[in-house]
């Protein structure tokens, strides 16, 4: 073989042919989250985390809301003993949330955990041992009987430690630890012979915790594991179906919520999916899930920016700013149709009815983020972006002539760039192209109004004073008149619009104006403290562009002559 050879690998088997149920079920309600990040998702750090560290992470994990978190392997490593003794002898757990600690089948190390926990008022010790054919023969070589045996001593040392403590209110839990890669009728017949050890009753649950260890296939073969295992284990109303998915290959919150369908009801994972190698399955991810499809997922997510700063501080290990719902940039559009769809949907979205805006699964504001992040133009926005952006910082409102006139340009400008344009370049990109205030200039006016406006302006002409008046149903129309009189040039008011300004601008009013000079099309802009003014400077920026205009082609004529 080579070494890129495909048939190095096997698809992994499936359960045998059952009655399977989950693709026609809905998620209705949250499972019991199990936070892992102080146990698998320490144990995959370069530099496991210290008791300080576990400390601020605990109390993270806490206040999001989870109740069963797993706090360490105490009988393994220093820190994670003295973080339990901390726990317990500073009385830092809150009524209704369980600590859980990892423990292998070892007698030494299981009486070292129990000996972690003397004070504790209730635990889960979750205790596990591998079972897949691969362990089996590889790793321990043994057959199943062997490794059937190594748990139920394992099940029968923990209940015998832990009827030492009578007082303690304890829970137990197995993990057939790479369920997903053993044979079903194996996983059943270990956890049966589990069961008979611990006896559990509907009123002293055990948890089966079923983990995709290693997740080597499809996130429906997992639902499929699951499904089969909870339709055949015994003493089913005795019994927490807890999974445990990994995300080997990019499914692990998928695996997940198709065990959910399958039948589980404990999910066990990490604040931001840290853990061996890929990760553990995403809490933050799977709950947004949930909470996008309107079921409350039991956990405050509100302050994500706050999750993301303890895990990435706590672990080291920095998060994407494409990290599904709460990365930094999962609700920016830079591409020219989403903006648009998105600006057009957000204004029709009403405060009180269904979420409804295109490219937005959720509203961002819920998680704390504003409508600031949403838009943001590069060489890949159109119109729509730039409309936003313009509308949402200064208030102005483009015409559509004008989004046409300025979207090529803004485009041009993020190329030259290389990158994103501000709402404030984007203003200033307006008004360096389509507005002039020289030669010609506005120095006052007076209107007076009787069947027709009349207008009395005084303007600046290349450093000369003039003085016209007009008459016409507007001011604008009264000004063309009087210039068209004065200097026999043919000029049309093509499209106009004015509105008042909030946002951050000085002035008070814009006006876009697009007119006819002499068969010349210009488009225009101005700003003034009233409409009046800022409709005049628009048609004196018009004149001052067809200028400039005629003047650059008679230059190319003469050049050509
Ligand atoms: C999928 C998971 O996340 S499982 C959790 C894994 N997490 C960890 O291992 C982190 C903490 N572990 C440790 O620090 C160490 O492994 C310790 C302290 C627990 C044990 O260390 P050591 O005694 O040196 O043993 P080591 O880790 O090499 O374990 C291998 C031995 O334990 C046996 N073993 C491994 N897992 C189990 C288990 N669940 N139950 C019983 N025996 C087990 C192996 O067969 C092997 O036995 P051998 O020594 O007779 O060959
Ligand atoms: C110990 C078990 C639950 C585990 O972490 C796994 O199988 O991934
Ligand atoms: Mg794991």
């Amino acid at each position: 073989m080579t070494s890129f050879d495909h048939r190095k690998y096997r698809p992994v088997a499936r359960v045998p042919a059952f009655d399977r149920q989950w693709p026609d079920r809905d998620l209705e309600s949250a499972p019991t989250w199990v936070s892992e990040d102080l146990r698998d998702g320490n144990q995959a750090l370069l530099e496991p985390m210290s008791v300080e560290q576990k400390k601020r992470l605990w109390k993270q994990i806490v206040r999001v809301g989870i109740e069963e978190v797993v706090v360490g392997f105490p009988s393994a490593s220093q820190p994670d003993y003295d973080f339990v003794r901390w726990l317990i002898e500073e009385d830092q757990i809150p009524e209704g949330v369980t600590i859980s600690v990892l423990v292998p089948c070892r007698e030494h190390l299981i009486e070292k955990t129990f000996e972690s926990l003397v004070g504790i008022s209730r635990a889960i010790i979750h205790l596990y041992n591998s079972t897949s054919t691969t362990q089996r023969e590889r790793v321990f070589e043994m057959d199943r009987q062997g490794i059937i045996d190594i748990a139920v001593n394992g099940a029968r040392r923990v209940r015998e430690h832990a009827s030492r403590y009578p007082q303690v209110d304890w829970r137990f839990q197995y993990s057939p630890e790479s369920f997903s890669t053993t044979e079903i009728d194996f996983s059943l017949a270990i956890c049966e012979a589990v069961m008979d050890v611990w006896q559990p009753t509907p009123d002293s649950r055990c948890i089966l915790n079923l983990p995709n260890t290693v997740e080597m296939a499809g996130p429906h073969h997992h639902a499929d594991q699951i499904e089969y295992f909870c339709q055949n284990i015994s003493r089913r109303d005795s019994v927490i179906i807890s999974v445990h998915t990994h995300n080997d290959r990019g499914g692990a919150v998928a695996a997940a919520e198709l065990a959910l369908l399958a039948g589980a009801e404990r999910v066990e994972g990490t604040l931001l999916g840290n853990g061996e190698r890929t990760g553990n399955m995403d809490i933050v991810t799977l709950a947004m899930n949930l909470y996008s499809q309107g079921i409350d997922p039991g956990l405050d997510l509100s302050r994500p920016d706050e999750i993301i700063q303890v895990v990435t501080e706590c672990t080291g290990i920095p998060m994407h700013p494409r990290h599904p719902w709460v990365g930094e940039m999962v609700y920016t559009a830079f591409s020219g149709s989403h903006q648009d769809a998105i600006r057009k949907s957000l204004r029709k979205q009403g405060d009180d009815e269904p979420w409804q805006v295109a490219y937005l699964p959720i509203d961002p504001r819920d998680i704390g983020r504003d409508y600031q992040a949403v838009i943001r133009v590069n060489s890949q926005s159109g119109k729509g972006g730039m409309t936003f952006l313009l509308e949402r910082d200064y208030g102005i409102s483009l015409p559509r002539w004008m989004m046409l006139a300025l979207a090529p340009l803004v485009q041009q400008e993020s190329e030259r760039l290389s990158g994103e344009l501000s709402s404030e370049s984007i203003r200033r990109l307006l008004f360096a192209t389509f507005m002039r205030e020289a030669p010609l200039s506005l120095v006052d006016y007076r209107l007076s109004r009787a069947s027709e406006e009349g207008l009395t302006i005084t303007l600046q002409n290349d450093g000369e004073r003039l003085e016209l008046e007009g008459k016409g149903n507007g001011a604008m129309s009264a000004f063309m008149n009087a210039w068209q009189q004065h200097t026999g040039q043919q000029v049309g008011i093509l499209d106009y619009n004015e509105h008042s300004l909030g946002g951050d601008s000085d002035a008070d009013a814009i006006a876009f104006v697009q007119l006819n000079v002499d068969g010349q099309r210009v488009s225009a802009v101005a700003e003034d403290s009233d409409t009046v003014s800022a409709s005049l400077k628009a048609v004196i920026s018009g004149l001052n562009l067809a200028r400039e205009m005629a003047g650059a082609s008679d230059s190319l004529s003469a050049m050509a002559e």
